[in-house]
């Protein structure tokens, strides 16, 4: 069984993040991981942290000379402004009072971290964190509930990538669909995965100079406007084997678990596999692939199932769209309450991103190359690459010539 946690706060000392039960012999180094950290930080809208934080970086455990060895693989990621947030995030006890006392006698700003966050944002998970919680201010809730986690997803996301590269061929790219009311051509063909460089250059992460150039100026626009924005994201996952999950039972099911996983995404709120809504707006006789033989092998007539039916992957191109709202940080802050005293105000406004869509597409991805990986051991096992390499390969070869889609 394959399974990850992370851990850490936004303006904690680092993030960790854990994953168990790879196999051996995955080839991963500390330079993918850096790489992998960097593209997450792409992408026009994002604020002022993405330019000066460095991601950190290293393994703490499982590899050893840039392969896997089998044991849990560890992972650390320090965050650049610890030294700033070192009182604020204390992991021993400090007198709040004092500091608190000392931030309302016009402390330097550094100091002035401590004061309590008592307006909590609309759309963030301020003010029900501290219900649930019991605390009185919103400092320990945005901590985690930030999206400052998501480093961590992305760096455990690269080594299950690595993986399903090295044992199974497959590869997966994510790119941005829409920004705000702006999106991509219909006709635009989907992205490959071999040249992310092409898509990482563009300042939105799409490969439709129009659809670009057009959310762009939504995101200008919104910043002039003192506001946010939302958008939709896709991740394309290419030559993944037939029969990933299972149609027995809800939670076997490989289109509830990618679900599940990019809906655990902060901000996500919608999520489509292949056609998803516009589908249920089709009669069936447009709205599924039909099955043609051609060329002596199986194929689809169109992709509009997204990859999956019946719960399991068909070994056709796996496609899934996640949307995101808008950033809940909103510059021109939205009506709350003061919850020390009860009475009207406005939001609090720290440094916060216009928008993070592009950056949500690196982090799909990776939660997608989790839920695959974890797929694939279920259907293939094996404690070395090699072994579930093979195991991959007898399964393909059992399926009779009459129904291979190869
Ligand atoms: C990559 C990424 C960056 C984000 N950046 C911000 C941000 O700068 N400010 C903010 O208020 N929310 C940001 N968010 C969204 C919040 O994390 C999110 O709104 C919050 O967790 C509440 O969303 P939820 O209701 O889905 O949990 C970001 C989300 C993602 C995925
Ligand atoms: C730190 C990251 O994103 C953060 C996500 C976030 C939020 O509220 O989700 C708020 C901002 O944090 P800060 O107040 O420190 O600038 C973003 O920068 C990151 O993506 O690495």
């Amino acid at each position: 069984m394959l399974r990850w946690l992370t851990a850490g706060e936004s303006h904690g000392p680092s993030l960790t993040a854990v994953i168990e039960g790879l196999p051996a012999g995955i080839p991963v180094s500390r330079e993918d991981l850096v790489v992998a950290l960097a593209r997450r930080r792409l992408g026009y809208g994002r604020g002022a942290r993405m330019k000066f934080e460095q991601d950190e970086v290293q393994f703490t455990g499982g590899v050893r000379h840039g392969r896997t060895m089998g044991s849990p693989v560890a992972i650390t990621i320090a965050n650049t402004e610890w030294p700033k947030w070192e009182t604020v995030m204390s992991p021993e006890p400090v007198d709040v009072d004092d500091l608190r006392a000392a931030d309302d006698m016009g402390a330097p700003k550094e100091l002035a971290r401590n004061k309590a966050l008592t307006r909590p944002r609309p759309g963030h998970a301020d003010l029900v964190g501290m219900q649930k919680y019991g605390f009185d201010e919103a400092r320990p809730v945005l901590e985690r509930a930030s999206a400052r986690e998501t480093a961590a997803r992305v760096a455990l996301g690269e080594v299950a990538a690595r993986f399903l590269q090295a044992a199974y061929g497959i590869r997966l790219v994510s790119h941005t669909v829409a920004i705000g009311g702006a999106e991509v051509a219909d006709d635009v063909p989907l992205p490959d995965p071999d040249d992310v460089d092409s898509l990482d250059a563009d300042p939105v992460r799409t490969l439709d100079p129009a659809g670009s150039a057009a959310m762009v100026a939504a995101i200008d626009a919104a910043r002039q406007a003192g506001d946010t924005l939302g958008g939709v994201v896709e991740v394309i996952a290419y030559d993944v084997p037939p029969g990933l999950g299972s149609h027995v039972h809800w939670d076997r099911r490989l289109d509830s678990r990618l679900a599940g996983a990019l809906m655990g995404i902060q901000a996500i709120k919608g999520v489509e596999v292949g056609d998803g809504f516009r589908t249920a707006t089709r009669p069936g006789s447009q709205a599924h692939d039909e099955i043609v033989r051609q060329d002596g092998v199986v194929r689809r007539t169109s992709g509009r199932a997204g990859g999956t039916e019946g719960g399991m992957s068909t070994g056709e191109v796996l496609r899934v769209r996640a949307a995101m709202k808008p950033i809940s940080t909103v510059p021109r802050a939205l009506r709350t309450i003061d919850t020390a005293t009860g009475k009207p105000a406005t939001a609090i406004h720290q440094r916060s991103d216009v928008c993070a869509v592009p950056a949500a597409g690196v982090v799909a991805e990776a939660m997608v190359a989790l839920v695959l990986a974890q797929s694939c051991l279920e259907k293939f096992g094996g404690d070395s690459v090699v072994e579930t390499a093979r195991n991959h390969l007898s399964y393909l070869e059992s399926i009779p010539a009459e129904m291979r889609t190869w």
